[in-house]
């Protein structure tokens, strides 16, 4: 039997702080299968990022278990399982963009060659392949979130976790982008667990949206959306299609209601 993508088994993370105890998670149970796409929406303070950043192994959990590909947080990311983006692309100014894609594969001891050859192909499956001898600061910020995706992929991952990658980006450029990881996801077949404000993209994205509740953080439903994409990792007209649909529009509205169920939701959140 393959094992999970992810495998968390009742997640507790308390802070202590000098004001007192935060219960960031509480009893914090998720499966993702290889290959799914799992966002993760809530209010602002519910446990999204924590959860993210225990399954990328950047903290441990206070209680519970948790596995990546049938082993630890750690010995997975020793293994190179998964890339991480975040809201900020977090490229370094001084290196060219390729290589900041690259930096991964030099982290792990490859070749010049093998690194140049993969950041190239990764360059180019985000469509920047021009852009290979520029500097970060040159380019757009939907362009450098690109470069940060094609950078969270150099390693090959079976596993993208990602925290609001486009978190900071126009409305035009945001609907690009999530055509673009559409069909990157198809060509990787990684799975996804993808940190959001924004209903309409976590629909767009995700074969399952897991619906979270502050203060102690917990899971307050996973809805699963089966939409029928066609065309919209490549086709910006049948992007536009699909989110005109009404399966999409009824998928939005059950987030929406689970968002609100709680006296709390929709702080934070972005529910046009
Ligand atoms: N290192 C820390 N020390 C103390 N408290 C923390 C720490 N990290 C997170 N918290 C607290 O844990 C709770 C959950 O935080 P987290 O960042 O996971 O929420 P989030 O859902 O990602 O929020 P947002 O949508 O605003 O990014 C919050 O109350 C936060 O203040």
């Amino acid at each position: 039997m393959t094992a999970h993508a992810v495998h968390a088994v009742d997640l507790t993370r308390v802070f202590a702080s000098a004001s007192g105890t935060v219960t960031a998670l509480d009893g914090v149970s998720l499966i993702v299968e290889p290959g799914e796409f799992v966002s993760l929406i809530g209010p602002s303070g519910c446990g999204k990022s924590t959860l993210l950043r225990l399954i990328a192994d950047l903290d441990q959990p206070t209680s519970g278990t948790l596995e990546v590909f049938g082993t630890s947080a750690r010995q997975s990311r020793l293994a190179r399982s998964y890339g991480i983006a975040f809201q900020q692309a977090g490229l370094l100014p001084w290196r060219s963009v390729r290589a900041n894609v690259e930096l991964p594969l030099a982290v792990a001891g490859d070749g010049r060659r093998t690194r140049r050859e993969r950041a190239d192909h990764l360059l180019e499956m985000v469509g920047l392949a021009d852009f290979a001898e520029r500097y970060p600061d040159e380019l757009s910020g939907g362009m450098q979130q690109r470069v940060a995706i094609a950078r969270s992929l150099a390693t090959s991952p079976s596993l993208l976790l990602m925290d609001e990658p486009f978190g900071a980006l126009d409305e035009m450029t945001r609907e690009h982008l999530q055509a673009q990881l559409l069909r990157i996801r198809e060509e990787t077949k990684a799975a996804v667990v993808f940190v959001t404000h924004s209903v309409p993209e976590a629909v767009f994205l995700s074969d399952r949206v897991v619906v979270m509740s502050p203060r102690p953080g917990r899971i307050r439903e996973i809805i699963p959306v089966a939409l029928d994409r066609g065309e919209s990792a490549t086709d910006a007209a049948a992007a536009d299609d699909l989110r005109a649909r009404e399966d999409f529009t009824q998928a939005l509205a059950r987030v929406r209601h689970s968002l609100h169920a709680g006296e709390s939701a929709g702080l934070g959140v972005d529910v046009r």
